[in-house]
């Protein structure tokens, strides 16, 4: 039995939780810490998973996984170390924080796995991309790996590409969501029910993305395919290239890079 840990059971903390109970983990092989004791009990109350102080959670569990805010990260740091050996196993989901930040903090040769997951975790379809430290093993990397995999995909990336990783999947679900919302708000306008405009663009989100998952095609094909001669489609993207909606996502996605970047520049 592997005892998971996750230190700050925010947004992210719970999600991934959530999965791993709907993986298959038991709640007796996972534990959490959490600053606020009302969110505590609330998480309790829901998972039936124990929250506890830091000190037991480096005692019990075999994995730490670390999911406060960037911000947030210098105290549990600290108190992390004096707990902590070359036999335990911290594995990083926040933005920005390289793990030779942890290494530098921690006692020497603390494995550390740099991992960037996002919320679709809670439903079993996460996107995470992990990076080794320099003290964490093949064996460390694949335990992590396993852990992830029943909350969804995992890739393996040099930790130099993380930053854009965060940009791309971390904050990806974020503007899935966005685009989500304003095609519901253009169904307002049409003059649409709201629940009606939440279930057409709902449904057309769910079975785009799952086209784009099965059928293998480029999204350039699938997009044509929807395109007809004289049709109405090509109206509406005559619009988003007029406004530049390609562009926006570039710069977008760009800046959400640097902000990464700039988040552990500001631990060195
Ligand atoms: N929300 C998201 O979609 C994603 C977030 N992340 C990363 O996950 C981390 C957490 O993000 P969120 O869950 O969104 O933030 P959040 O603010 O919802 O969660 C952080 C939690 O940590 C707790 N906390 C802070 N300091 C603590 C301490 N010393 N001991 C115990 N608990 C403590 C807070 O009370 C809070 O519940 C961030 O570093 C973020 O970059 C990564 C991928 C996606
Ligand atoms: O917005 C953030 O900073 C976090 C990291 C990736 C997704 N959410």
């Amino acid at each position: 039995m592997t005892v998971i840990a996750v230190l700050g059971a925010g947004k992210i903390g719970e999600a991934l939780l959530a999965g791993l109970l709907q993986g298959g983990r038991s709640a007796e092989e996972l534990l959490f810490t959490e600053r606020h004791p009302e969110r505590a009990a609330e998480l309790t109350e829901r998972y039936g998973i124990a929250g506890v102080e830091v000190a037991e959670a480096a005692k019990r569990a075999d994995v730490l996984v670390v999911a406060v805010k960037p911000q947030d990260i210098e105290p549990v740091l600290a108190e992390l170390a004096p707990l902590v050996g070359p036999g335990s196993l911290v594995v990083s989901l926040c933005a920005g924080l390289p793990t030779s930040l942890y290494e530098r903090r921690l006692p020497d040769g603390v494995p550390v796995v740099r991992v960037m997951p996002n919320t679709p975790m809670v439903v079993g379809e996460a996107m995470s991309a992990v990076s080794p430290g320099k003290h964490a093993t093949p064996e460390h990397v694949a335990l992590v790996k396993e852990m992830l995999a029943t909350v969804g995909q995992v890739v393996e990336v040099p930790e130099a590409q993380q930053d854009a990783v965060t940009a791309l999947s971390g904050s990806g679900p974020a503007y899935f969501f966005f685009l989500v919302e304003a095609m519901i708000d253009a169904g307002i306008l049409l003059g649409l029910p709201r629940a009606v405009a939440e279930k057409l663009i709902i449904q057309s989100a769910v079975g785009a993305a799952k086209m784009l998952a099965e059928t293998d095609e480029h999204p350039v094909i699938l997009r044509e395919a929807v395109t007809s001669p004289a049709g109405t489609t090509i109206n509406a993207i005559r619009e988003l290239e007029k406004h530049g909606v390609r562009a926006a996502l570039l710069a977008a996605i760009e800046a959400a890079r640097d902000r990464s970047v700039e988040l552990g520049k500001a631990h060195e």
